[in-house]
């Protein structure tokens, strides 16, 4: 099985939970895409849902599959939201943001009742922090807010070429060693001009990853 089979079958299993009259949160990324695909497959065959997107490339994904995609700023709860991560690990705690989308996937899976990650086998770690995190930064005040990660012991590199659907730049951080990530996650949000960034350590209810053709759900059942 390889890791794209993989990441299908996670987004498989999640996508069993979606029921008829959700509003559902999509996440972002190319394991997302398929809870994407798997969900118009579902549409396809009868499903009455309506849909959200945490960046521009999945409201377009899911737009152009048939799926209803409505407007996040409409809505102060969803019922389930469905997204991939960089790291997970067995509390739960996630690093997301590779494809730069944290701050709205975070208000995404921060509406939702129930906030599934999906992926394959090898995002699951023992303790999340090897990958870099990903830091929304304000345009405005970029070199303070790099200082100011700087301090809080990163390697940080602004995401060359690239700016977030919010129009704002992201600062990738690498941390030597992650020892205290709630912490570290208060510190960062209490940066003026840093605007999110991707540590989930409070939002995920449950997770279904997928190594060797076999998918585990991690944490509580629907
Ligand atoms: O957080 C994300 C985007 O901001 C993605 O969900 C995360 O990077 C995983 O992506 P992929 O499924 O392509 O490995």
């Amino acid at each position: 099985m390889s890791v794209e089979d993989n990441k299908r079958l996670a987004a498989e299993a999640a996508v069993q939970e979606v029921r008829d009259g959700m509003v559902v949160g999509l996440g972002t990324g190319s394991t997302a895409a398929f809870a994407i695909a798997a969900l118009s497959h579902r549409c396809a065959a009868g499903l009455r849902i309506e849909a959200v997107a945490t960046s521009e490339a999945s409201t377009a994904a899911a737009s152009a599959s048939g799926i209803i995609v409505r407007d996040f700023a409409d809505f102060a709860t969803l019922d389930l939201a469905i997204d991939g991560a960089d790291e997970i690990d067995s509390r739960l705690w996630a690093v997301k943001g590779a494809g730069g989308a944290m701050l709205r996937e975070k208000a995404v899976a921060a509406a939702a009742r129930r906030f599934i990650v999906i992926a394959d086998g090898s995002k699951l770690v023992q303790a999340i922090g090897a990958a870099k995190l990903p830091v929304e930064v304000l345009p405005f005040a970029r070199a303070f807010a790099v200082a100011q990660l700087e301090n809080l012991g990163a390697a940080v590199t602004i995401r060359p070429s690239y700016c977030t659907d919010n129009g704002n730049l992201v600062a990738d951080c690498r941390f030597n060693a992650m020892t205290d990530p709630p912490a570290l996650a208060a510190a960062i949000a209490a940066i003026p001009g840093a605007l999110g960034h991707g540590l989930f350590l409070d939002e995920v209810d449950a997770a279904y990853i997928a190594a060797d053709g076999v998918t585990t759900r991690l944490g509580r059942p629907a």
